[in-house]
Formats: structure tokens, C-alpha cells, sequence
């Protein structure tokens, strides 16, 4: 990555985010009083999706069809579509077109866009899919928002209770949700199915997380626990405990998208007053 591909977005307040290019990726999101809110591993490698932010998954959520994991999204370099800032609110708009690139990969023709919104206590991130060719075409995605935690073992979840939910831990077998909240005391990794617009992340030391989603249908919650993060070479061993991902996602149904129409989708991360 390039420091020309990294883009900065600051509000009068000195709330700052930090953007990518490189996977149309949101890196980190700096609350001028609360401090960082995003994990980003310190480990990165060319060419590679970076972990950390909020990596956009398209056209395709994990190994779930023919492509890369999580699809070419987050390893493609977006445009920058425009930047602003107005009344205390700093925007940016990245973009990315299919080219001759992507339709080697996957013969559709799509416009994504990705609006990163940075309000006073908020990030908001919208993403914007539009079929450009001539045929429908499915896809699954997921905003693969990595949240920023002092210990991981002492967060929780709340909003999740009485969802189906499908564990990857588990070879995909489908349970329900008993837990009032989750709390993550080694690996977790599950779609949740037809989630709700709002959860709450409690983080003991830190200000509490809202988490509200739109478009998506799904979330999925993924930490790699000890062993899994000890494998995987761009994350320090010990780093799991720092991060949980919560991910707007559109997995388990994925979107049909007629020639010519767009589809919607948001996540929005507010701190909350204690
Ligand atoms: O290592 P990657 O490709 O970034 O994927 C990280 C994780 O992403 C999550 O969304 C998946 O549910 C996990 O199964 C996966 O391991």
C-alpha cells in the first residue's frame, strides 16, 4: 500500500478515519476523546487483504461459491469518487467499476460504491451495489467491521438472543441463540440469521458500541480465538483478544440483482454516553 492510495478524513471536532484504496477499506475510525475504535493487525502483506477495519466482502462471503474468500472486493483498488466536509461531518465515496480484471474472475458488470460517513460520535458506511450489465446475477457481501476491544474476554454482546444462527465452528449446523449475550472466550464464528437493525457491544473500560445495520439481513461474529490466530500470518498471536469482528452481512440469501437496479446496504457504529 502506498501512502498516495491511503486517504485521511478529519472533522472540526478532530474526530479522524483513515482510508484505504487498496480493498476500498476503512482502517481505522479515531474518536478525538475515546481514542481508536477499529483493530488493524500491524502485520500486513502486498497484494493481500489487509486485516483489519472494516474489509468489504463482494461478490462473494467466505468460500461459499467458486471465488477467493470473501471475494475480489477487498483486493482490488477503488477510486476515490469525492470527499467533503461540512457542518462538523467529513464524507468520502469510494468506488469500483468492473473491468476487464474483475470479469476475468466473475463475467458480471457492477458499480459498487462505499460512502463512509464520520459524524461527531459515529461511523456510518453504506454500500451501494448496482447491476450494470445484462443478466441477474447473485451475490453475498458483508461490511467485516474488525471493533477495537482493551480484552476481548470481558465484552459482550447484547441482541442476539432467539436468532438462528449457522457456526462454522460446528461444520455450519444451525442452533438458536439461548444467551441473553455472547461473550467470547475462544473461537467464535457464526452467521446469524435475519438479525436485527440494533446490538450493543459492551466493552468494560471502554465506551459501549451501538451497532446498527440496514440492507444486510444477516451478522456475522468472528474471532479466531488462540489457536486459529497463532495460524494465520498477518495477525499477531496475541491479537485476537483485541478485536472481535461484527460484520453487516448478506449471506444466507444471497440478492439476485436485476439489470439496471442497486442495492443497499449500511452499518452504522455509534459510542454511547455511559
Ligand atoms: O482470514 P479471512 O479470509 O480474512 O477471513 C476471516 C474470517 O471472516 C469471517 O467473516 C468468516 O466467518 C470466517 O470464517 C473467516 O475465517
Amino acid at each position: 500500500m502506498q501512502a498516495a492510495d491511503l486517504i485521511a478524513l478529519e472533522t472540526p471536532e478532530g474526530h479522524r478515519a483513515q482510508l484505504s484504496l487498496w480493498g476500498g477499506q476503512v482502517l481505522s475510525w479515531a474518536h478525538a476523546v475515546h481514542g481508536e475504535q477499529l483493530y488493524c493487525s500491524p502485520l500486513r502483506q502486498p497484494g493481500q487483504a489487509t486485516r483489519g477495519g472494516v474489509p468489504v466482502c463482494f461478490p462473494q462471503f467466505a468460500s461459499r461459491g467458486p471465488l477467493a474468500k470473501h471475494g475480489f472486493a477487498r483486493t482490488s483498488m477503488w477510486q476515490l469518487e469525492h470527499r467533503s466536509c461540512e457542518g462538523g461531518v467529513a464524507r468520502a465515496r469510494l468506488g469500483l467499476l468492473s473491468s476487464d480484471e474483475t470479469r476475468a474472475l466473475w463475467p458480471h458488470g457492477f458499480a459498487l460504491t462505499l460512502d463512509v460517513t464520520l459524524s461527531p460520535a459515529s461511523l456510518t458506511l453504506t454500500l451501494s451495489v448496482e447491476n450494470t450489465g445484462r443478466e441477474p446475477w447473485p451475490f453475498t457481501a458483508a461490511l467485516h467491521t474488525y471493533v477495537q476491544l482493551a480484552d476481548v474476554a470481558r465484552a459482550s454482546l447484547h441482541g442476539l438472543e432467539g436468532l438462528t444462527y449457522e457456526d462454522a465452528c460446528r461444520g455450519n449446523d444451525v442452533a438458536t441463540e439461548r444467551h441473553a449475550h455472547l461473550s467470547i472466550d475462544g473461537e467464535v464464528d457464526r452467521v446469524y440469521r435475519d438479525a436485527p437493525a440494533r446490538l450493543l457491544l459492551q466493552r468494560p473500560g471502554q465506551r459501549s458500541l451501538e451497532v446498527h445495520q440496514s440492507g444486510f439481513a444477516d451478522t456475522v461474529v468472528w474471532n479466531p480465538g488462540p489457536a486459529k490466530a497463532a495460524a494465520l500470518a498477518d495477525l499477531p498471536d496475541t491479537d485476537w483478544q483485541h478485536m472481535l469482528c461484527i460484520e453487516a452481512a448478506q449471506v444466507a440469501h444471497p440478492v439476485i440483482l436485476a439489470p439496471g437496479t442497486q442495492w443497499l446496504g449500511q452499518q452504522r457504529l455509534a459510542l454511547i454516553e455511559p
